[in-house]
């Protein structure tokens, strides 16, 4: 169907094609639109390309297209006379200042009534640092909600992917703000389950007699107090999924008691003589080992079995130095959205610290580090005074043994910045941009006066 009116084209020869695309245009100010001839000369410029790109359409109308917007990394600068149409594609073209802005480039080719290439019309919106952060270009994944570009993370989402469907038990090691509960979350939406409940409890946190009347529930007069009946997480969970976040602290003997609901899926309420009978997935996870606790004699030998059918390991946040990159940005992408600053860049120094950080809180504590930074600082770069009192007096030199241990280069100044970053990212100077906190234009300079070659150096590097 046309989308347009049969008397559209009378209105538009009134008031001007040209006056109607122009208006046009500038209703999309997010970005820059432009129409050029078949041989790629600009044929139009709108008032988003002349902001995006610092040229205006006096100087850029009937100049190729090509060698406006600095094509030259190896890109096909057009490829619309073969493909008709390209949609966001990631492009890098060049602003009047030499700076190259990462877009995504979505065109549409003319053919005239013999099939002959007669131009295009093209839209470059720029990429917000939220989508950078987010990683829609690089090898990272987000996956319902866990961001990673680490392997053993990706390797850990993978299993988690296949095991979904099926009803195997899983056991979640991590340390504490490593996403345990975030995959549990996962797990539970990727499986058959994801329309019935998903519970969580932290063992730890309750007493040996509320833990096992909240799991379990109990009747009516159980125990002093026990006024009326109360439905445990095992009832309530029925036909879903229950989380036993840090599993290995429970006690002696409500480990037999989960163990009996695992092998008959069945229990007993406290203070009760019926038996229930229940359909639950168990998730359960641990900062712990439980093979561990086992040969200490704190952990049933035959429960651990039983829990870890399929075991996933989550590294801690200081062994996976391109997810601090990642997070980092992807939340100040969400602050920049909802608060009154806006950051596009951080200092290398700040940078440094942040990546040589051990983060013992992981993954909740970068999410509280940025949050401290929007709450005190202020411009458009995080600085170094932007972070909590620990980033500022921890000394390169006093970075701690476990970092080391686990094999982390402490930072002697920009230039090591500027090389890891080459290293970790193979060479690609956009992404090893990004993880420095600089921008491509910056990153490059820097480069140039330390006199770091990606090429020679780093590509092919395996990172
Ligand atoms: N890979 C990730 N991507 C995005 N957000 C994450 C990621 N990992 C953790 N988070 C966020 O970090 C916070 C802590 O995660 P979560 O509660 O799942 O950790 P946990 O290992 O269960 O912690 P604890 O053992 O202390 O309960 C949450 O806000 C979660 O959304």
């Amino acid at each position: 169907m046309s989308q347009s009116s049969p008397f559209f084209n009378r209105w538009l020869s009134r008031i001007g094609p040209d006056q109607v695309l122009t208006i046009l245009t500038d209703l999309l100010d997010a970005g820059a639109v432009f129409a050029v001839d078949a041989g790629g000369k600009v044929l139009f410029w709108s008032k988003g390309a002349e902001k995006l790109f610092g040229l205006t359409a006096e100087a850029v109308l009937g100049k190729p297209c090509a060698e406006t917007l600095g094509c030259e990394e190896g890109q096909d600068p057009c490829g619309l006379a073969e493909l008709g149409s390209i949609k966001a594609q990631i492009v890098n073209p060049k602003r009047a200042n030499g700076e190259r802005v990462t877009c995504y480039r979505t065109a549409r080719a003319f053919f005239d009534a013999n099939g002959e290439f007669a131009g295009a019309l093209e839209f470059l919106r720029p990429q917000a640092a939220s989508e950078t952060a987010l990683g829609i270009r690089e090898n990272s994944e987000s996956f319902h909600g866990i961001l990673t570009r680490d392997p053993i993370m990706l390797e850990a989402i993978k299993i988690i992917r296949n095991v979904a469907e099926t009803e195997a038990t899983v056991l979640i090691r991590g340390e504490s703000g490593t996403g345990k509960e975030l995959v549990a979350r996962a797990l539970h939406q990727e499986s058959p389950r994801h329309q019935r409940p998903f519970l969580a409890i932290n063992c730890a946190a309750l007493s040996p007699s509320l833990l096992e009347s909240e799991l379990f529930g109990h009747v009516k007069g159980a125990f002093t107090g026990a006024l009326r009946q109360h439905d445990g997480l095992f009832q309530r969970a029925h036909g879903g999924t229950l989380f036993l976040d840090e599993v290995a602290e429970l006690p002696l003997e409500l480990q037999a008691k989960l163990l009996r609901v695992l092998q008959e899926q069945s229990f007993t309420p406290v203070g009760g003589d019926a038996i229930l009978n229940v359909d639950v997935r168990i998730i359960a996870a641990t900062h712990r080992s439980l093979r561990e606790e086992t040969k200490a004699g704190r952990f049933r030998e035959d429960l651990m079995y039983r829990l870890r059918v399929v075991p996933v390991f989550l590294p801690p946040l200081r062994e996976r130095r391109l997810d601090v990159n990642l997070l980092l940005w992807h939340s100040i992408g969400l602050h920049n959205l909802h608060g009154r600053r806006h950051v596009d860049s951080i200092a290398p120094d700040a940078m440094r610290r942040l990546l040589d950080y051990s983060w013992p809180g992981n993954v909740r504590e970068l999410i509280n580090v940025v949050e401290y930074a929007f709450a005190v600082g202020r411009g458009n770069e995080l600085s170094l005074d932007d972070l909590p009192p620990e980033f500022r007096e921890v000394k390169p030199a006093a970075i701690p043994e476990t970092q080391a241990a686990a094999g982390h280069k402490t930072f002697r100044g920009e230039a090591d910045l500027i090389r890891e970053a080459l290293q970790i990212t193979g060479g690609n100077l956009e992404a090893a941009a990004s993880y420095a906190g600089m921008s491509r234009a910056t990153f490059w300079r820097k480069r140039k006066k330390y006199n770091i070659d990606p090429v020679a150096d780093f590509s092919g590097a395996d990172g």
